[in-house]
C-alpha cells in the first residue's frame, strides 16, 4: 500500500461541520486534479446501499456520533488503493476526527504532507448547516444533531490540529470569507507544497 501511493501527496482537510471542507475540496479537484475522499460521503454511500452495515452506520450518524475507527479507515484505504495508479494527491476530507484516527492512518497508510484547517465560527457553521439542511436531505443537518456534532468537534477533533502543529504542516484557512477568497488561501497552501 505505502508503495503504491508513495509519490502521491496526502492532505488532511480538517474543520468543523459546515465549515466548508467539501466546498473547498471540490475546487481543489478542479484546479489540481487531486482525488477527493470524504469520509462522510463514503459512509453515506454505504448507507445508501441499504446494507445491514449501512443501517448501523446511519443510526450512529443520525445521532451526530463518530462511527467506529476501523470502518472509516478501511473505507478510505480501499478508496485510495482504487485510485492509486492515477492519483497525484489525495484530499482526505473529514478525517482524522480524533487523534487516534490520525495515528492509525499513519500506521496503515502514510503521513500527511499538509493539514488544511478550515476555520469558521460556530455560529457561522450552524447557520450554514441549517441552510444546507433545507436541501441536503441529510439526516444530521437538523438543529439537535448539529449541536452534538459541534460539541464533538471541539472535544475530539480540535486536538487533532494541535497534534499536527508540532510538525509544522498545519495551514489555518479563514473560512468566514466568500468561497473564492477562502480558495485563494487554500491554493497558496497547496502551491507551497511543490
Ligand atoms: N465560504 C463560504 N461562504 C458561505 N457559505 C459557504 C462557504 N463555504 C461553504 N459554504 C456553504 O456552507 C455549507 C457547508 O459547506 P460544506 O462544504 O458542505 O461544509 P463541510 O463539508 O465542512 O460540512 C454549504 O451549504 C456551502 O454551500
Ligand atoms: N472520520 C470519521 N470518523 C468517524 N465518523 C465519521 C468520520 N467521518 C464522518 N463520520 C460520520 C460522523 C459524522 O457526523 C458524519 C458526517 O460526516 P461529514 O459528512 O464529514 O460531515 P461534515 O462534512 O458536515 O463535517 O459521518
Ligand atoms: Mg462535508
Amino acid at each position: 500500500m505505502a508503495d503504491k501511493i508513495k509519490d502521491a501527496k496526502i492532505i488532511f482537510v480538517v474543520g468543523g461541520p459546515g465549515s466548508g471542507k467539501g466546498t473547498q475540496c471540490e475546487k481543489v479537484v478542479e484546479k489540481y486534479g487531486y482525488t477527493h475522499l470524504s469520509s462522510g460521503d463514503l459512509l453515506r454511500a454505504e448507507v445508501a446501499s441499504g446494507s445491514e452495515r449501512g443501517n448501523q452506520l446511519q443510526a450512529i450518524m443520525q445521532k451526530g456520533e463518530l462511527v467506529p475507527l476501523d470502518t472509516v479507515l478501511d473505507m478510505i484505504k480501499d478508496a485510495m488503493i482504487a485510485k492509486a495508479d492515477v492519483s497525484k494527491g489525495y484530499l482526505i476530507d473529514g478525517y482524522p476526527r480524533e487523534v487516534k484516527q490520525g495515528e492509525e492512518f499513519e500506521k496503515k497508510i502514510g503521513a500527511p504532507a499538509l493539514l488544511l484547517y478550515i476555520d469558521a465560527k460556530s455560529e457561522t457553521m450552524v447557520q450554514r448547516l441549517l441552510k444546507r439542511g433545507q436541501t441536503s436531505g441529510r439526516a444530521d443537518d437538523n438543529e439537535e444533531t448539529i449541536k452534538k456534532r459541534l460539541d464533538l468537534y471541539y472535544k475530539a477533533t480540535e486536538p487533532v490540529i494541535a497534534f499536527y502543529e508540532s510538525r509544522d504542516i498545519v495551514r489555518k484557512i479563514d473560512s468566514e470569507l466568500p468561497v473564492d477568497e477562502v480558495f485563494k488561501q487554500v491554493s497558496q497552501a497547496i502551491d507551497k507544497l511543490k
